[in-house]
């Protein structure tokens, strides 16, 4: 893969469309990317270093077309996405719809919370068992948890977040596996957001292909927002699954029918 397919560099792309009101641009300049040298303990794949302050990404084309279709194909079978209120969070205090679909696979009793809901996990399933297991092998990360998100097409997205929360173990990478439709994504220095930003800091920029690989490493989500924007002209399915590392949940089960003393 070439340097320029890693970094977006301008303002419109090839596969770019509609312009939303929410989109944020970035300077355009190009990033340093350096590759990582084939005795790195990350396997011999061809992995790409994108490095800004305090933001550290890895980031690898990891499945051939060929093998990230059948991988798309088998996951549009095997998953069934969350409805009611586990599809829902919390923005300044409504409830609305995410605008995508959502569902957490993992260890029996590991939870996920983050804008207001709780997504429990439900049991592995043999695709994800097996991306995971080779997300492992080829990172030396394991990974107890996966976060999967359906956007069906260009309209769907996920506004600017960080993945700080504190059921997550700190200081553990965040590795971002997507299939289908190639998407946009891009991270945002928490002092360079809003109009009374502290800081003048670029935007990082890269594109999220069929079958490529991104590790989110710390401490990039204490520091860097990231968001999926919407690209309306593109019609294609687009699952992403980011595996985590979570914590046991430390509360105890609260105990039906006994009241507060
Ligand atoms: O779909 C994506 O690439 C973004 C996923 C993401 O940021 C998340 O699940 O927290
Ligand atoms: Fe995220």
């Amino acid at each position: 893969m070439s340097l320029d397919s890693f970094v977006i560099r301008g303002k419109k792309r090839a596969s770019g469309g509609e312009v939303c009101s929410s989109e944020t641009r970035g300077s355009g300049k190009k990033r340093k990317v350096e590759d990582v040298k084939s005795s790195d303990d990350k396997s011999q794949l061809p992995w790409k270093k994108l490095r800004a302050e305090n933001l550290d990404l890895d980031y690898v084309r990891l499945y051939s077309k060929k093998e990230a279709d059948d991988l798309l194909k088998e996951l549009e079978n095997a998953l069934e996405y969350n409805t009611g209120h586990l599809a829902r969070v919390q923005m300044f205090g409504k409830w609305i719809d995410i605008p995508r679909k959502q569902v957490a696979h993992g260890e029996a009793g590991l939870s996920y919370t983050f804008s207001g809901n709780t997504i429990p996990a439900r049991p592995w399933n043999p695709a994800l068992t097996r991306i995971r297991d080779y997300i492992s092998s080829v990172t030396g990360f394991d990974f107890n948890f996966v976060l999967v998100n359906r956007y069906k097409d260009g309209c769907d997205y996920m506004g600017e977040h960080k993945d700080d929360e504190k059921d997550l173990v700190q200081g553990y990478p965040i590795a971002s596996l997507s299939l289908g439709q190639p998407r946009d994504f891009y991270f945002k220095h928490q002092d360079s957001r809003g109009k009374n930003a502290a800081r003048k800091i670029d935007i990082v920029k890269l594109e999220l292909e069929h079958g490529g690989l991104l590790l989110m490493n710390p401490p990039t989500n204490q520091f860097w927002y990231h968001a999926l924007p919407q690209r309306k002209k593109l019609g294609n399915v687009r699952i992403n699954m980011t595996f985590r590392k979570m914590n046991p949940s430390v509360c105890k089960p609260v105990k039906q029918g006994i009241s507060p003393k």
